[in-house]
């Protein structure tokens, strides 16, 4: 199932029967990939009285509650209503949901205790200019992200300096395979965020960041086409599903 797509006067090839899903699902479960300190998410039949929502317990259908958070339990895009006084919903703020993106792996560097994904990093690895999309992967790349309980383990980040590289490139859509692009204890200075959100300048409300991707080996670097959409919720984040197109030769 071939798509021609013309952009800025360029033309490309993606193949919609190959989609390349990039989240990690979410299980009502301790399996459950987590962090910020809460407990897992919950996936249960709805009881009220005599009725259970469980086929399997005699009832006429499944029909489950769902208790999560988007932050703490799975892949999520945030807008930067995640940081502002006022509300912004994601679910307005992105307003188109395909767009050229480039996937990169970094090794993160050591800086004192912290594992960094510095702008001299982040420069070596891109080959883009320009781009409006960008999928940071971390090595090392474990099946174990789909589980990992990242509370107090201090999980690497991207430094302000390597988001400022990604401004001059035009990078709207921010995509991590970390927890947060901010270090998990810095006091509530979400610098890397702010950066990126231009938070105390004109704020970049179309611009997301997505978190807790997960890019298996099988995926290379390079070009893609991403399709990014949220689960449609008025919320400054919201669970989302990447899906990664490969542009074709
Ligand atoms: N580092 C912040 C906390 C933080 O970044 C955060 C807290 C809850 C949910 C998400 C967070 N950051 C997400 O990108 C702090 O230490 O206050």
């Amino acid at each position: 199932m071939k798509a021609s797509i013309e952009l800025d006067k360029k033309k490309y090839t993606i193949d919609l029967a190959k989609p390349l899903d990039i989240s990690i699902p979410l299980r009502g479960n301790a399996q459950n990939v987590n962090a910020w300190y809460l407990g897992h998410p919950k996936i249960e039949p709805h009881r009220d009285g005599d009725f259970v929502g469980r086929v399997a317990e005699g009832g006429s259908t499944n029909f489950n509650d769902i208790w999560f958070n988007p932050h703490a339990h799975g892949t999520h895009t945030e807008c930067v209503g995640h940081i502002t006084e006022e509300f912004h919903s994601v679910n307005q703020n992105l307003d188109r949901y395909f767009f050229r993106a480039e996937l990169v792996t970094v090794v993160p560097e050591l800086r004192e205790d912290d594992w960094v994904v510095s702008r001299h990093v982040l420069d070596h690895a891109m080959q883009s200019a320009a781009i409006e999309a960008l999928i940071i992967r971390t090595a090392p790349n474990g099946r174990d992200k789909l589980s990992k309980h990242y509370s107090h383990t201090n999980p690497p980040y991207v430094l302000p300096e390597a988001v400022e590289l990604l401004l001059e490139k035009g990078v709207r859509h921010l995509l991590v395979d970390l927890p947060s692009i901010d270090k998990e204890k810095d006091g509530g200075a979400l610098s890397a965020h702010k950066t990126f959100w231009d938070f105390n300048g004109q704020l970049r409300k179309n611009a997301t960041i997505t978190e807790f991707v997960y890019v298996p080996d099988g995926i290379e670097d390079g070009f893609y086409f991403l399709n990014l959409q949220v689960a449609a919720f008025e919320n400054d984040a919201s669970p989302s599903r990447p899906v990664l197109y490969k542009i074709e030769p």
